[in-house]
């Protein structure tokens, strides 16, 4: 187990956002969090990080690497951001200071996490780049001069770079065309296999649930109502709830909704 999330509760000053929530997330898997607009998905993956906006209070349990996240402190945190645990954001734009080069921003973002060398950093930087299938010149180009998906790409490269155990991953395709959003999916699942990171997958879309998870958890107003195998959840859901939200994905009403045939009876 890489994170194991216990009775996490997230409260603002007059309402329970997030109620008792236990999830856990195991080494090297694919575990993808779905659920309607609002019912708490970000809140619980910004919270793994304490990247809650301040009104809002975490309680609870969150385990990973033999201690409590929640216990820990801002500068602890801010070590383990980036080299432990990693976000990608479905805001890749807001990712990026507009008027610095995207090999600047690689280069603060090691500088931060203790790399002292220039040259070390340079060389990383374009290692980077190169490992999620862009090319190095990029590195002279501001944000604004790549398209979407290369950004977005560049914004993995950057949470990947440190080889994190446990990558969050919250709606990453959403602000993206479908082919630039199927890429960034199979970028991700390669990166995944190469370096044997969890990964923490938030998403509306079921296809990619289908596709790359192998469990899921289904949050419905803050609640955790069912948590399991892919297989088992598309294609024996328990909750009225799961079964609404995978009857209202209509991709998944062909055959088997794991894709998975039927067995011959
Ligand atoms: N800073 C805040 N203060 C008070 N309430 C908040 C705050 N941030 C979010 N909320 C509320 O908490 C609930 C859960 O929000 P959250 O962003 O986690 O939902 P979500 O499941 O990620 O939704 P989406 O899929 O649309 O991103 C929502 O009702 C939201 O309005």
């Amino acid at each position: 187990m890489i994170l194991s999330i216990e009775e996490l509760s997230i409260a603002g000053r007059d309402r329970t956002l997030v109620d008792k929530v236990s999830l856990a997330v195991r080494e090297g898997e694919f575990m993808a969090l779905v659920g309607q607009s609002g019912s708490g998905k970000s809140l619980l993956s910004q919270a793994i990080g304490q990247l809650l906006p301040p009104n809002l209070h975490a309680s609870g349990r969150m385990m990973f690497d033999g201690s409590n996240l929640l216990d820990r402190k801002p500068k602890e945190m801010r070590a383990l951001r980036g080299s432990r645990i990693s976000y990608i954001f479905q805001d890749y734009q807001g990712a990026f200071t507009p008027f610095r080069s995207i090999g600047a921003h690689f280069d603060e973002y090691q500088k931060v996490h203790g790399e002292k060398s220039a040259a070390v950093r340079r060389s990383k930087a374009a290692e980077a780049l190169e490992s999620v299938g862009l090319d190095a010149k990029l590195l002279r180009r501001y944000p604004f001069q790549l398209s979407g998906g290369q950004l977005q790409r560049a914004s993995i490269a950057t949470a990947l770079m440190l080889s994190p155990r446990l990558l969050i991953a919250d709606e990453v395709t959403t602000a993206l065309d479908s082919v630039s959003g199927h890429r960034v999916l199979e970028l991700l699942a390669r990166k995944q296999a190469e370096t044997g990171c969890a990964i923490l997958f938030i998403t509306h879309d079921w296809r990619h649930v289908r596709r790359y998870a192998n469990r899921l958890s289904v949050m419905k107003e803050g609640r955790i109502v069912e948590s399991g195998g892919k297989h088992r959840i598309l294609d024996h859901p328990q909750h009225d709830y799961t079964r609404q939200l995978i009857a209202a994905a209509p991709i998944l009403s062909r055959s088997l909704n794991s894709g998975l045939e039927e067995e011959p009876t």
